[in-house]
């Protein structure tokens, strides 16, 4: 089903460490290499057709090569792609962002969710003249130093959360505190107070499998940052235009001082945001001391995407649809799980997110770790023979995009439930 995938990596595997450009790729024996994808489905070079739940971890809101926003790209690459001046689009978008986000006040646009992370935090540190700063255990922020310890996503699914290479003078820096537990982060957070900068975290974790926050959780987060005069930083990379057109802020009521943004916000190509009041905004240099720069920042081709694609999404308003599609898909496989039997295996979605767990469902990363992840990847084997894609690892989530039909919801609930009564 997958000889020339198996050749590709046969080959890549010579050629870069582990045969890929981001570790959570590497499936073992080998992943399969995708010729193209269109709407909700991705195909493999061996001909093989999937429907798309990994959804390129969380961009593709719209699905693959959604149409107008090709049409937009395309017109942009008419003029070229990347000038290094400002152009008339960052402050199109600038605008569009700090009318759905009240909490941002301006932006700075980078290329990569990661780098936005890292500048948010520098942000911080450099506003307060503070070093430390706290983040959630299993949290993913991104691949730079201070926050690869105890890090979610590719870095636990291959072993590695605290990164090799980074030093202890970052990791001395990182504070950790267990997410969906006041006490312990109000303890945290007292203690340390004078030397914090900020806490960040994913509002709704959807990078340990998927968490989601208990009630109450994300107001106590406000209350216990705003007491103590530490900076709260959102990283909505993920939750970002996919909670809500305004991210987890607006679908929790919480208001962050600085928010991190990508995925959507880039419209599938790379881009990171970062932003929050005008007073902290101010520290980037060249108006401020925290320096943060790029080649590539704001460059034409990713903020057309972006655009494009937050105007779609304000227009349109699909969560609604969104949200009952990925319903009606874990209400299914809830009830077949009740019916047939299925022991150790949960169900759960916020919006269009939705997780498979092999074990309880998780409220924390201690507890994410308990689960079963050989059994997950024989469940992701068993998907894929069916034809359905999940991200290759129990600690990433699944996306729900308006691409999918009922007609895929349907089905994806009758391979699911066919291939845990397999296992
Ligand atoms: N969960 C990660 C990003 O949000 C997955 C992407 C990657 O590591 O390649």
């Amino acid at each position: 089903m997958w000889e020339r995938s198996k050749e590709l990596y046969d080959v890549a595997k010579t050629l870069m460490p582990g045969g890929v450009s981001s570790p959570v790729r590497a499936v073992k024996p080998f992943p399969f290499y995708t010729r193209k994808a269109r709407g909700s489905r991705i195909y493999d070079v061996d001909g093989n057709e999937y429907i798309d739940y990994c959804m390129a971890y969380g961009p593709l809101i719209l699905g693959h090569a959604d149409e107008r926003v090709k049409e937009a790209v395309k017109s942009a690459l008419e003029n070229g792609w990347v000038y290094g001046t400002p152009i008339e689009l960052e402050i199109e978008y600038a605008k569009l962002i700090t009318s759905i986000y009240p909490s941002i006040d301006m932006v700075r646009f980078t290329n990569t969710g990661s780098e936005a992370t890292m500048s948010a935090l520098r942000l911080a540190k450099g506003f307060t003249g503070r070093d430390k700063f706290v983040k959630i255990e299993g949290s993913f922020h991104g691949a730079h130093d201070s926050v690869l310890v105890k890090a979610g996503s590719g870095a636990t699914t291959h072993g590695t959360p605290n990164s090799a290479g980074v030093p202890e003078d970052f990791v001395k820096n990182t504070l950790q505190s267990p997410y969906n537990d006041v006490e312990a982060l109000a303890e945290i957070v007292e203690k340390n107070r004078d030397e914090l900068a900020a806490l960040i975290l994913e509002p709704v974790m959807g990078n340990s499998t998927l968490i989601i926050p208990e009630d109450g959780y994300l107001r106590e987060v406000r209350k216990i940052t705003e007491e103590n005069d530490v900076l709260l930083i959102f990283d909505e990379v993920i939750t970002g235009f996919r909670l809500s057109l305004g991210g987890a802020q607006e679908y929790y009521g919480v208001k962050p001082d600085i928010t991190t943004l990508g995925k959507i916000a880039g419209g599938g190509f790379p881009i990171g945001i970062v932003g929050g009041r005008r007073e902290i905004m101010e520290h980037f240099s060249p108006s401020g001391a925290v320096y943060q720069a790029g080649t590539f920042s704001g460059n034409p081709v990713s903020l057309t995407a972006g655009y494009t694609t937050a105007k779609i999404l304000s227009e349109e308003r699909p969560y609604d649809e969104l949200r009952r599609k990925t319903e009606e898909l874990v209400k299914a496989v809830r009830d077949g799980i009740e019916d047939g039997k299925v022991e150790g295996v949960e169900v759960d979605s916020i919006e269009s997110m939705f997780c498979v767990y092999f074990g309880e469902r998780p409220r924390d990363y201690a507890s994410a770790l308990r689960l079963d992840k050989e059994r997950f990847m024989k469940f992701y084997w068993k998907l894929l023979e069916n034809g359905v894609f999940f991200p290759p690892s129990q600690y990433e989530s699944c996306f729900m995009s308006t691409a999918h039909s009922m007609e895929d919801v349907e089905r994806t609930a009758e391979v699911i439930l066919k291939c845990l009564a397999e296992l």
